[in-house]
């Protein structure tokens, strides 16, 4: 095993070409990346999930997506996991191959990529197999000191939230990370934050720098997933009564079923899915009806 990169080891990597793991995304659509960086512990995992709230990005967190993978019990899981604990970077292979998959998946255009790219060969890998360009890179400063508090506060059950580790990835971010951020920052791309503030505060500063992204939010509504979405949101009170007024199973079940299809299916059959669904309900309605 020896080392190729910063922060590389040159490992093994097993290649499953009989699974779909969707190397071919975004193939011609039309896809909107900002990457999420920023130390350990710098706040990145916190901030996203507040961005996702307000400007309907999906979030996609390279580190998660790893740890999946290892809980999965994948032929790279044993690979993955020994890399972690020793706070190394996986090979771009794999992490892009899980991200592709999980974009595609997502059936949304926009994503917040969080923790990625985290060296130069992640950054090059990412943009020759998938030929997407970041609109803007965030990137979170954060004195190590106060990343290695939150880091041991954090209390996920982390194996790598250990302070050998966290030293570790701490000189990994240093040597393979920063570099990466200094090229977005030479091609005008980086928008650097206060990471060290309290998490309102530097909410306000990201806001600031999504803002154009907020006239959007909405228009997750214009990808073909939110439509379905809106559809099951207000079709089923408008057939029960006409009123708006629906009962509650059906309510359940219309949050359960937006949820299934849009995780779990392709754009395309939630949209077969819910046309069969649409045809069902408006031939059996009268009948439930009478039931409620
Ligand atoms: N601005 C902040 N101030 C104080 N604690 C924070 C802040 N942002 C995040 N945290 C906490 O620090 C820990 C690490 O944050 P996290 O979002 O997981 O970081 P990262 O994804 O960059 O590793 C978490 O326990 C989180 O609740
Ligand atoms: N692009 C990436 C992102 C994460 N990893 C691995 C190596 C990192 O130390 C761990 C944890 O990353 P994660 O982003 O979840 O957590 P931290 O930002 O380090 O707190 O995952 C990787 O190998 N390649």
């Amino acid at each position: 095993m020896g080392t190729t990169l910063n922060g590389t080891v040159d490992v093994p990597v097993v290649v499953d070409e009989s699974k779909d793991a969707g190397e071919n995304f975004p193939g011609d659509k039309k896809i909107t990346v900002v990457f999420v960086l920023g130390g350990p512990g710098s706040g990145k995992g916190t901030q996203c999930a507040n961005i996702v709230k307000h400007f309907g990005f999906t979030h996609l967190s390279a580190g998660d997506l790893l740890r999946a993978e290892i809980k999965s019990g994948s032929e790279n899981g044993t690979m993955i996991q020994n890399m972690i604990k020793e706070g190394k970077i996986v090979p771009s292979e794999v992490t892009i191959k899980l991200l592709q998959r999980a974009m595609r998946e997502s059936g949304n255009d926009k994503f917040l990529i969080d923790g990625f790219p985290r060296n130069e060969e992640n950054r090059a890998a990412f943009e020759n197999v998938t030929k997407i360009e970041p609109e803007f890179v965030l990137f979170l400063d954060c004195s190590e000191e106060e990343m290695e508090q939150r880091i041991l506060g954090r209390n996920q059950g982390r194996d790598d939230d250990n302070i050998e580790t966290i030293r570790k990835r701490f000189k990994v971010f240093m040597e393979s990370s920063l570099p990466v951020v200094e090229y977005y920052n030479s091609k005008g791309k980086l928008r650097k934050v206060d990471g060290g503030k309290s998490v309102e505060e530097v909410f306000e500063a990201v806001k600031e720098i999504f803002s154009p992204y907020s006239a959007q939010a909405n228009t997750v509504g214009n990808s073909k997933v939110s439509t379905v979405k809106g559809f099951l949101r207000w079709w089923p009170d408008f057939r029960i009564d006409g009123s708006h007024v629906a009962c509650r199973w059906f309510r359940t079940a219309r949050r359960i079923l937006s949820r299934i299809l849009t995780k779990a299916m392709s754009p395309k059959a939630t949209y077969i899915f819910v046309v069969c669904i649409a045809v069902f309900a408006y031939v059996y309605m009268p009948t439930i009806e009478g039931y409620m």
